[in-house]
C-alpha cells in the first residue's frame, strides 16, 4: 500500500507494549513493509523477550531496523527524549495494565499506567515540532453494560470495571487531544483479539494451553471462573494490520474492530477441547477466584465503519481460533519436549 504521507522513503514507527502479542505482530507488519521500528521496553533484570527476540533471530534485516529503548509509561522525560531523538511518523500506544480481572486488584497502577500514562504521552505529543500520527488501543470495556447492540463508535461509553474506566478516561482524551488540539489521534475500539501469542492468564490462551496439556498426557484439569460471558473475538495480526490502516487515512477518527460474532466461554472451551480428542467436562473445576466482582456479559462490535472507511474485514472466527491456538500449543508443548 501507498505511504502517501510521508517526505522519506522509509518511515519511521515507535510502540509502546512493543513486547506485548499486539507489538509483536505490529512490529512483524511493519518491518515487513519497510518501516524503521522502534519500541519502548520496561527495564527489568529479565531480558528474554519472548516474542520479539525471535524477529531478531529470523531475519537480519530486523537487527537493522528494530530498535529498543528503555523506558516506563510515566517515565515522560525520558519518553519525551525517545520521540525527539528517532523522530516518529506514527506512534502505536499500545501498553498500558491490560487484564480486566487483575484490575479490581491493582486500581490505581491500572489508572496510573492505562488512562493517565496516555493522558501523559499526549501532553508530549501537543509540545512537539514534529507530532507523529498517533494510535491509543482502546477497549470494548469502554461499552461496559450498553443500552445497544451491537456497539459502534457512537454507542455511549459505560463502563463497569476499573480496568473499563481507565480506557474511558484514555478514550475520551485522545478525542479531545483531537479536537482541540489538532493531533491526529485515533482510537482502535478493541473487542477481545486472541492468538497464539496471547498472554496466558488471559481465557482463551489458558483455554488451548490446558487442552494441550492434557492431550499430551502433561496435566488432567482445567480451572476456570465463569463460563457464561459472551466474547467477540477475533484474530490479533487482523486487527493489527486495521491499526496500521487507520494511521494511513486523510483524517483521524475512531473505529471499532469486532467481528459482529460472540460465543461463550464454554463454546470456546469446548471446540478447543473438541479439536484434540477431548471432552471439556471430563477436566473441568470451577473456582470463584476466577470470577469477577462486575462482568461485561454481552458485548459484540459493529466493524461497519471500518470494513467502509479501512477496506478492513475480519476473517478468522473464534473457534477458528480455538482450533489455530490449541494446534500451535500443541507444537510448542512437543517442540519443548523434544529440546530438553
Ligand atoms: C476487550 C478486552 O478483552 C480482554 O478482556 P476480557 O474480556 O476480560 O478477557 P479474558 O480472557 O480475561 O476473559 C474473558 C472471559 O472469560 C471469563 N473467564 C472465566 N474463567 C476465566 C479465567 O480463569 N481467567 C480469565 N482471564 N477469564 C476467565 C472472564 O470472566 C470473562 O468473561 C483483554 O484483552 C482486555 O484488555 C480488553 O480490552
Amino acid at each position: 500500500m501507498a505511504l502517501r504521507y510521508f517526505s522519506s522513503p522509509m518511515p519511521t514507527a515507535l510502540i509502546t507494549g512493543i513486547t506485548g502479542q499486539d507489538g509483536s505482530y505490529l512490529t512483524e507488519q511493519l518491518l515487513d513493509q519497510g518501516y524503521t521500528v522502534h519500541g519502548l521496553v520496561r527495564r527489568t533484570s529479565n531480558t528474554v523477550r519472548s516474542r520479539l527476540d525471535p524477529l531478531f533471530h529470523n531475519k537480519d534485516v530486523y537487527n537493522k531496523n528494530l530498535f529498543l529503548h528503555y523506558a516506563d509509561l510515566d517515565d515522560t522525560t525520558t519518553i519525551r527524549r525517545i520521540l525527539v531523538k528517532t523522530q516518529p511518523d506514527e506512534l502505536y500506544h499500545l501498553a498500558g495494565q491490560s487484564h480486566v480481572g487483575a484490575s479490581f486488584d491493582i486500581p490505581e497502577s491500572t489508572c496510573q499506567f492505562t488512562a493517565m500514562g496516555t493522558l501523559k504521552i499526549l501532553e508530549i505529543l501537543r509540545d512537539l515540532e514534529k507530532q507523529p500520527r498517533f494510535l491509543h488501543i482502546s477497549s470494548s470495556e469502554i461499552f461496559g453494560r450498553p443500552d445497544e447492540s451491537p456497539q459502534n463508535e457512537h454507542t455511549p461509553m459505560r463502563p463497569v470495571t476499573p480496568y473499563g474506566v481507565a480506557k474511558t478516561f484514555a478514550t475520551q482524551m485522545v478525542q479531545l487531544y483531537r479536537e482541540s488540539f489538532g493531533l491526529f489521534a485515533c482510537n482502535a475500539i478493541c473487542y477481545n483479539h486472541e492468538s497464539p501469542r496471547r498472554g496466558e492468564s488471559f481465557v482463551t490462551r489458558k483455554i488451548t494451553k490446558a487442552a494441550a496439556e492434557i492431550s499430551l498426557g502433561l496435566s488432567d484439569e482445567i480451572v476456570l471462573g465463569s463460563l457464561d460471558g459472551r466474547r467477540d473475538w477475533g484474530s490479533a495480526p487482523e486487527y493489527t494490520t486495521a491499526m496500521h490502516l487507520m494511521l494511513q487515512q486523510d483524517a483521524p477518527d475512531d473505529y471499532v474492530l469486532a467481528t459482529g460474532q460472540t460465543h461463550s466461554v464454554e463454546e470456546f472451551l469446548d471446540a478447543a477441547f473438541r479439536s484434540v480428542g477431548l471432552d471439556y467436562q471430563d477436566h473441568l473445576q470451577q473456582n470463584p477466584k476466577y470470577m469477577r466482582p462486575a462482568e461485561v456479559t454481552r458485548l459484540v462490535g459493529d466493524p461497519t465503519h471500518a470494513k467502509k472507511q479501512l477496506g478492513w474485514t475480519p476473517a478468522t472466527t473464534a473457534l477458528d481460533l480455538a482450533k489455530q491456538m490449541t494446534a500451535a500449543d500443541v507444537e510448542s508443548l512437543k517442540r519443548l519436549a523434544a529440546s530438553s
